[in-house]
């Protein structure tokens, strides 16, 4: 109300709808605010006064009362100018309206605050609308426009600023799921060795492979255009003002706490292991020697895939459960066979009831000269006997496997009453490998996907295009047979097969054989000359492929990292990977380098790893070695980009194996071949001591008891 001592101004409504705009605050083309205003002068303002002129009101009667409100407004450059229309004043024309400058004495305070209310709320639907320091807001279409920027922009200021680093990093938890976050980082070229022990030895070239910097700034060479998810799709969808190197350090930071932890009492099974269908087994610990079934069951017809575990999902059981188990552990009560029953029922609390429930009566599992008398459990002092700790390992890793969709593991003994040593924190792991803080794991979101329906089309599958499973003709060709066999077709030693991952779009595809679950039931059983061994209580048909070789991934240059590792047999801190090698010999047969397979004297350009199956690991830690083996080992990847290093060894039954045959495989391939050239030399020498002579290189080795006719007296650790 009021306000020029000439004119009664009658408040105006700020919320109805007949605000008016005269200067269109949704005018989007820049052009003039009327249409019948000229059209701008290119090089001029577009600022310009409209050409109505501001009318006086001459000699009006100025005692009089006059009521207006104020209908729109028209901005130039520097001022404002009010469209007013008068309520009880009007030309001869009937118009009512006048233009009044911004400097009238109508009270223009309810106006602007009807102004100011409209671009707040404008500002707040124009959620699209970005705020950048940068912009001009003279570039912007009307003046009204870029005053709700600015408002928006002060706003903003006064108010938190959504942290789209936090977003992103959410962003990347959510994709990865139970996948760390890691991103691998930059590593510098390391003249690999590759003389240590179980080494995958070959002619590789390593030129072949490719290049592996896997920082963020270089993911674009990983992601194929097929991939689902890519960093440049995950920038473009949040904020464009992320930097790739914000990116990268933003994964680099969450990967620094992304070792994955291995509960000592495993995670109860939150029902991933109930997607896979779980073949019928005897109850691990109710069983006798079990009797081999005539006929390995086929992969394609019981082995259900599932996806990958996590490396919590898959670990399990530490030795410390058996010590613990053992100090609980009563007499073999009728209250047992009760309990062990419901144990055994209830999936999602397996290894945490082992725990509080006793074992049954002692199974008759053979072990120690059969002239001995088995012991039984001395519950006063904790005592238990071997049978028993066989039992309890047999029970734990089987219950493991078993979650993970596998077949049971049996221990025996018919030699002595000894049972295999094992570090009292180890821990099963059927399929996955656990990461050292050091290893840094590439995210999903750089594995190379597939979307076709063939999978077994290598040269229409993403996924194995970038395989250097190549035939002559440089094109690829798929790994497994029809019936998911291995197909012995590598070009040679070392190079990897590329299964089909979880970014695929096919799910049960014929290119994830080694994924499947084993389904090939195992006996961890003593030999007379090489400690335990393991053999398969089913007969195994050529090219089945068997499991996975796990363990505790290091970079090889690192053996020990963390003095919080507890590593007894074994304290010491190597910093080099000769350092590493100068551990003793009993103890480094547990460990598998991941790049045995380059050859000597070529630069690796991915970082090098080592799997140790210390202290973390599954069945395929007791594969002897023999000099006419009946396995084969072949590298594998479907969770990590094929060029970076850390594919998984594969074991695949090189012929057709009978029941209860001790699985073996050679350790090292390549000597033979060193070997032939040093005896080859040596020709001439004594007859006799010939077939000892061993390369220098070799020395160190230790002596061979496999037994074969073609042994080659030593092996190499
Ligand atoms: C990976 S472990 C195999 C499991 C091992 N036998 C055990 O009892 O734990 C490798 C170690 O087994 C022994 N070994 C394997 N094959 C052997 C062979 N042919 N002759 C002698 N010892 C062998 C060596 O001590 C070697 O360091």
């Amino acid at each position: 109300m009021v306000t020029r001592p000439d004119i009664e101004v009658l408040p105006s409504d700020s919320d109805s709808d007949g605000l008016s705009y005269v200067q269109s605050d949704i005018e989007e083309d820049g052009g003039s605010l009327f249409s019948d205003s000229p059209a701008p002068i290119e090089g001029q303002e577009r600022w310009r006064a409209s050409p109505t002129p501001v009318e006086t009101f001459g000699d009006v009667e100025m005692d009089r009362e006059w009521s207006c409100q104020i209908i729109g407004e028209e901005l130039d450059k520097d001022e404002k100018t009010l469209s007013v229309r008068w309520d009880n004043w009007q030309r001869a024309d009937g118009t009512n309206t006048t233009w009044e400058t911004d400097d009238t004495t109508v009270d223009l305070s309810v106006w602007k605050k009807a102004q100011k209310k409209h671009r707040r709320n404008l500002a707040n639907q124009t959620i699209e609308i970005d705020v950048h320091t940068t912009t001009d807001v003279h570039n912007t279409r009307t003046y009204l426009r870029s005053q709700a920027y600015q408002e928006k922009l002060d706003r903003v200021r006064r108010e938190p600023q959504p942290d789209y680093f936090a977003d992103m990093a959410k962003l990347l938890a959510k994709r990865q799921g139970d996948v760390q976050p890691n991103v691998i980082q930059r590593h510098a070229i390391y003249q690999g060795s590759s003389s240590s022990p179980l080494a995958l030895r070959s002619n590789q070239r390593a030129s072949t492979r490719q290049q592996t910097e896997l920082s963020i700034a270089s993911s674009t060479t990983l992601a194929r255009a097929s991939s689902t998810v890519s960093i440049a799709s995950v920038s473009s969808v949040t904020a464009t003002s992320i930097s790739k190197a914000h990116l990268a350090s933003l994964s680099q930071n969450s990967s620094s706490t992304s070792l994955p932890t291995v509960p000592s009492i495993p995670a109860l099974d939150k029902g991933k292991g109930k997607e896979v269908a779980i073949p019928e087994y005897p109850e691990p610990y109710s069983i006798d020697v079990p009797q081999p079934p005539s006929t390995a069951p086929s992969a394609k017809a019981k082995g259900k895939r599932r996806a990958p575990p996590s490396e919590a999902e898959d670990s399990d059981f530490s030795m410390s459960s058996v010590h613990a188990i053992s100090a609980q552990h009563p007499t073999a009560s009728s209250s047992a066979k009760k309990k062990r029953t419901r144990v055994i029922r209830s999936e999602s609390s397996e290894n945490v009831a082992m725990l509080q429930s006793p074992s049954p009566p002692s199974p008759p599992i053979r072990i120690g000269p059969p002239r001995r008398t088995p012991s039984t459990p001395n519950t006063s002092t904790g005592d238990i006997s071997p049978a028993h700790k066989l039992r309890q390992l047999q029970q734990a890793w089987s219950a493991v496997a078993k979650r993970n969709g596998a077949a049971p593991i049996y221990f025996v003994n018919e030699i002595d009453d000894s049972i295999p040593e094992l570090d009292p924190s180890f821990r099963y792991l059927e399929s996955t490998y656990i990461f050292s803080p050091t290893v840094q794991k590439p995210d999903a979101g750089f594995l190379t996907s597939c979307s076709c329906k063939d999978c077994r089309q290598a040269k229409t599958c993403d996924c194995q295009i970038v395989s250097e499973l190549r035939n002559e003709a440089d094109v690829p060709f798929f790994a497994y047979t029809h019936s998911g066999l291995y197909a012995f077709n590598l070009p040679r030693l070392g190079v990897e097969v590329v299964e089909c991952n979880q970014m695929c779009s096919c799910t049960n595809c014929d290119n994830r054989v080694s994924q499947i679950p084993r389904d090939v039931p195992v006996e961890v059983f003593k030999t007379r000359h090489c400690g335990w061994g393991v053999r398969p209580t089913i007969n195994v048909q050529r090219g089945k492929v068997l499991g996975i070789y796990t363990g505790f991934v290091h970079a090889s240059c690192l053996v020990r990292l963390s003095r919080r590792t507890r590593l007894p047999f074994d304290s010491k801190i190597y910093r080099t990977r000769e350092e590493a090698e100068s551990i003793p010999i009993e103890l480094s047969g547990y460990r598998f380098d991941l790049d045995g397979d380059e050859a000597e004297g070529i630069e690796v350009t991915h970082p090098l790893y080592t799997v140790d199956s210390r202290l973390h690991g599954n069945w395929t830690r007791f594969i002897n070695h023999s000099c006419s083996p009946n396995l084969e080992i072949y590298l594998v990847v479907h969770d990590t980009p094929p060029q970076c290093g850390l594919p998984y060894i594969a074991f695949v039954a090189s012929h057709d194996i009978p029941a209860r045959t001790e699985f073996t495989f050679d350790y090292d391939p390549k000597t033979l071949q060193k070997l032939a050239e040093v005896r080859a030399k040596a020709k001439g020498r004594k007859k006799g001591r010939n077939a000892m002579v061993m390369p220098e290189e070799m020395e160190g080795g230790q002596p061979c008891s496999c037994g074969s006719v073609q042994c080659r007296g030593f092996i190499i650790v």
